[in-house]
């Protein structure tokens, strides 16, 4: 059975393009004419856009793309590159791509990056930070900041060396070489290479396979993965889904309940687990 969906707009923007088909949303950066080079309206707008989907209870997988088949994203549009970040309509310089990233980190969903062509410099560190990578045959991978002048030192350095190990992620960034499809492959970098004409179809039955698991499992399971890597950041992030599932439970009700019914709790009846 073909996995191709009709996508059907969620918001119009400028520089992306966001659509939903079921219970998959997908995130395409939309400037195919720089291979999908970020400016900070395209970052704001993936913001945006992720913001929405962390909301809508309908949603539960994020595909990240770029348009045009020829690349994923090629990074900071260098163009508009000034003294001190990216500059955008109001004249200020950002790095705010690094927002988008903590942001795809910590959205309690399975965010997957769908990648034909170019994933280079700070696009590949997007599609680093997405939790699966279904990349095409001819995608091509790697990092540029030391010959642009750039460099990413948090996940873009400490996420990829996890992900590939510490002297393959130096020589990513030392090098700035390109990999291949088949190479980001073996060093574990992405997770399936597929030919172009079944990256999406293949990419849409992955998401429908994560569709069907408990989304509150897969919530966990993110926070936990995450926890282990970030710190007291990730430890928050794991205790908050934790506070919502206890949230959940008779006990903590019980809880408020007594409060709004000025009375005291009556914890007694809860086991006290082994
Ligand atoms: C991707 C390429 C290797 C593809 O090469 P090729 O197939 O030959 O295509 P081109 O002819 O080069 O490109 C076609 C067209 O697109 C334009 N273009 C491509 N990439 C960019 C870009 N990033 N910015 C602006 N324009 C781009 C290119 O100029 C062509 O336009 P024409 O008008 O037709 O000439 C190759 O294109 C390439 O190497 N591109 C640049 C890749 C790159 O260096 N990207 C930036 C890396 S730095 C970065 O991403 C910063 C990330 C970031 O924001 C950040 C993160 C963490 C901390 C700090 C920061 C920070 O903000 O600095």
């Amino acid at each position: 059975m073909s996995e191709q969906l009709t996508w059907t707009p969620i918001k119009e923007f400028q520089e992306i393009l966001f659509t939903q088909a079921g219970g998959i949303a997908k995130i395409s950066i939309n400037r195919p004419q720089v291979h999908n080079a970020f400016t900070p309206l395209t970052v704001q707008e993936m913001i945006e856009a992720m913001d929405i989907c962390r909301n809508r209870t309908d949603i539960g997988v994020i595909i990240l793309t770029g348009e045009g088949g020829k690349a994923f994203c090629s990074g900071g549009d260098q163009s508009v590159r000034g003294h001190g970040g990216y500059v955008g309509a109001d004249t200020v310089p950002r790095l705010n791509v690094l927002d988008l990233q903590k942001q795809i980190r910590s959205i309690p969903k399975p965010v997957v990056a769908m990648v034909a062509g170019w994933a280079i410099g700070g696009g590949h560190v997007l599609h680093v930070v997405c939790d699966l990578t279904v990349a095409a045959d001819n995608a091509r991978f790697g990092q540029t900041g030391p010959n642009v002048g750039s460099f990413d030192g948090g996940f873009g350095a400490s996420y990829l060396a996890r992900i590939v190990g510490q002297k393959k992620a130096r020589e990513i960034w030392f090098l700035c070489d390109q990999y291949d499809a088949q190479e980001a492959l073996d060093m574990g970098l992405v997770n399936k290479v597929v030919p172009l004409d079944k990256l999406e179809e293949t990419t849409v039955a992955w998401c429908h396979k994560i569709l069907q698991k408990s989304p509150l499992a897969l919530r966990m399971l993110k926070s936990s993965f995450n926890a282990e890597l970030d710190g007291q950041a990730g430890i928050q992030e794991l205790a908050g889904n934790a506070t919502l599932l206890y949230y959940l439970s008779e006990e903590a009700k019980e809880g408020k309940n007594a409060f709004l019914e000025k009375r005291q709790p009556d914890f007694s009846k809860f086991p006290k687990f082994p």
